[in-house]
C-alpha cells in the first residue's frame, strides 16, 4: 500500500489471531480504521479491546494475522524503521501516567527531547503550546500532576500524546473516571482536535455518552472478532444480545437521548 494513498484505510487488521496460554481472545478479526475517522472499539469486559489496542502499536506479537499502520507492517521492519513509524502514534493509556516527578512542561516535552531530538528549551515552549491547544491555561506548564483533576490530567495526557503531532491517535478509555461533564468536555475536545488537525483516532471505550458525542463508526467486538463496525445506528439496529443490551438497554437510551437533546439544541 502506497503511504501518499489519501483513501486507504490508516489501518488496516486482517484475520488477527491473539493468544495466551490455551485462550483464544480474537480468532480471525478484521478491522479498518479510516483515515480522519474516530473509531469506537467496544465489547463486554475481557474481549480483547485492549490486547486489539496493544497489538496494533506493536506492543503485543499476534499469533497469527497481518496488521498493516499508515502502509507498513511493524512486524517487518528493522527497530529504527519501527521507531520511525512509532513515532507517527500517540497513544493515551487507561493508567495514561504522567510522570509524578515531573511538571506538565516536562513531561510533554519528553518525547520531543527523546524521539524528536530537540533541545529542550525548544522542546518546553512547543510543550507550552501543546497545553493551550488542549485548553490548560499558561500557568499549568509548572504544575505537577498530583496538584491536577483527574479532567486537566487527561487533558496534560493527550497532550503528551499529542506532542509529536500523530497520524494516528490511540486512546484506551480516556474518560474512564471523569465525572460526566468532564467527559463531555473530553469528548468536545477531541472531535475539535480532530477536526483541526486530521488525525485519527482509535480509541477504546465503556462511555455510551462518548460514542454518540465523538465516534463517527463503531466496531463490537465479540465472539472474538470484530461483530459489526459501522455508524453508530446501524451497530445499535444489529440483532444481538449484546448489541441490544447494551445500545437499547436503559444506559444506551439515555446517552441516545442526551445526545438527540444536545444535537438539536446545537442546530437552533
Ligand atoms: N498479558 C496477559 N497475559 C494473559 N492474559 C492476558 C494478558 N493480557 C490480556 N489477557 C487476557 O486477554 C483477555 C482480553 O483482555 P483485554 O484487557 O484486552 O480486555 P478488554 O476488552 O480491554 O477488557 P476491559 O473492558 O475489562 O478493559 C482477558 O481475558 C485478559 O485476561
Amino acid at each position: 500500500m502506497n503511504t501518499t494513498d489519501k483513501q486507504a484505510p490508516v489501518i488496516r487488521v486482517e484475520g488477527l489471531v491473539n493468544r495466551f496460554g490455551s485462550k483464544t481472545v480474537h480468532d480471525d478479526l478484521d478491522l479498518t480504521l479510516e483515515r480522519g475517522e474516530i473509531l469506537g472499539v467496544v465489547g463486554g469486559s475481557g474481549t480483547g479491546k485492549s490486547v486489539l489496542l496493544r497489538s496494533i502499536v506493536g506492543l503485543k506479537r499476534p499469533d497469527a494475522g497481518r496488521i498493516e499502520v499508515l502502509g507498513e507492517r511493524l512486524d517487518q521492519l528493522s527497530d529504527s524503521e519501527r521507531s520511525r513509524v512509532e513515532r507517527r502514534f500517540g497513544v493515551l493509556f487507561q493508567q495514561g501516567a504522567l510522570f509524578s516527578s515531573l511538571n506538565l512542561q516536562e513531561n510533554i516535552a519528553l518525547p520531543l527531547i527523546e524521539h524528536a531530538h530537540l533541545p529542550r528549551e525548544d522542546a518546553e515552549y512547543l510543550a507550552r503550546i501543546k497545553l493551550a491547544l488542549v485548553g490548560l491555561s499558561p500557568d499549568t506548564a509548572l504544575q505537577y500532576p498530583q496538584s491536577l483533576s483527574g479532567g486537566m490530567i487527561k487533558r496534560a495526557a493527550l497532550a503528551r500524546a499529542l506532542a509529536l503531532d500523530p497520524d494516528i491517535l490511540f486512546l484506551d478509555e480516556p474518560t474512564a473516571g471523569l465525572d460526566p461533564i468532564g467527559a463531555a468536555a473530553f469528548d468536545e475536545l477531541l472531535v475539535t482536535l480532530r477536526d483541526a488537525l486530521g488525525f485519527s483516532v482509535f480509541l477504546v471505550t465503556h462511555d455510551l455518552d462518548t460514542l454518540y458525542a465523538a465516534c463517527d463508526r463503531v466496531a463490537v467486538l465479540s465472539q472474538k472478532r470484530v461483530l459489526v463496525a459501522d455508524t453508530l445506528e446501524r451497530v445499535a439496529a444489529t440483532d444481538d444480545d449484546w448489541i441490544q443490551d447494551y445500545f437499547n438497554g436503559p444506559r444506551g437510551r439515555a446517552a441516545q437521548g442526551a445526545h438527540s437533546t444536545s444535537s438539536s439544541s446545537t442546530q437552533e
